[in-house]
């Protein structure tokens, strides 16, 4: 099965960093999600309540980093994955975490991780 439900670019302000500096202000996170999900069954019944219902995962995402506030972009990543494949019973996704401004150089700066399989 290679149907998926994409987030892309999903802005998040939250507490996030290891100096102390960033323990007092919020920074922007953007946060691209790639989930596997059967499209067949909602395609066939057009009935959200059987979608991956994007808007309900960004939520999630937003709220479960205000809750965790962590210091690492890896931390983040592994918590949100875990928690979003325990409540929304999704089998594999691909989430990339990028933090626009800490590395002035750089346009972005994050991680990517992969997790469950996707059959
Ligand atoms: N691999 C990582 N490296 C760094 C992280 C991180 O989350 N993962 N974080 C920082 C600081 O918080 C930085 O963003 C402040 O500019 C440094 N390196």
């Amino acid at each position: 099965m290679t149907d998926s439900v994409l987030i892309e670019g999903l802005a998040v302000e939250t507490v996030i960093g290891v100096y102390e500096w960033e323990r007092e202000i919020t920074q922007r996170l953007l946060i691209d999600l790639d989930m596997a999900w059967d499209n067949t069954v909602p395609a066939s019944t057009d009935d959200v309540a059987q979608a991956l219902d994007y808007a309900a995962v960004s939520g999630r995402v937003a709220s479960y980093l205000d809750e965790l506030q962590p210091q690492l972009l890896e931390t983040a990543a592994e918590g949100l994955a875990a928690c979003l494949q325990e409540e929304f019973g999704i089998r594999w996704l691909a989430l990339t975490i990028r933090k626009p401004g800490a590395v002035p150089e750089a346009r972005a700066v994050g991680v990517r991780i992969e997790r469950g399989r996707r059959s």
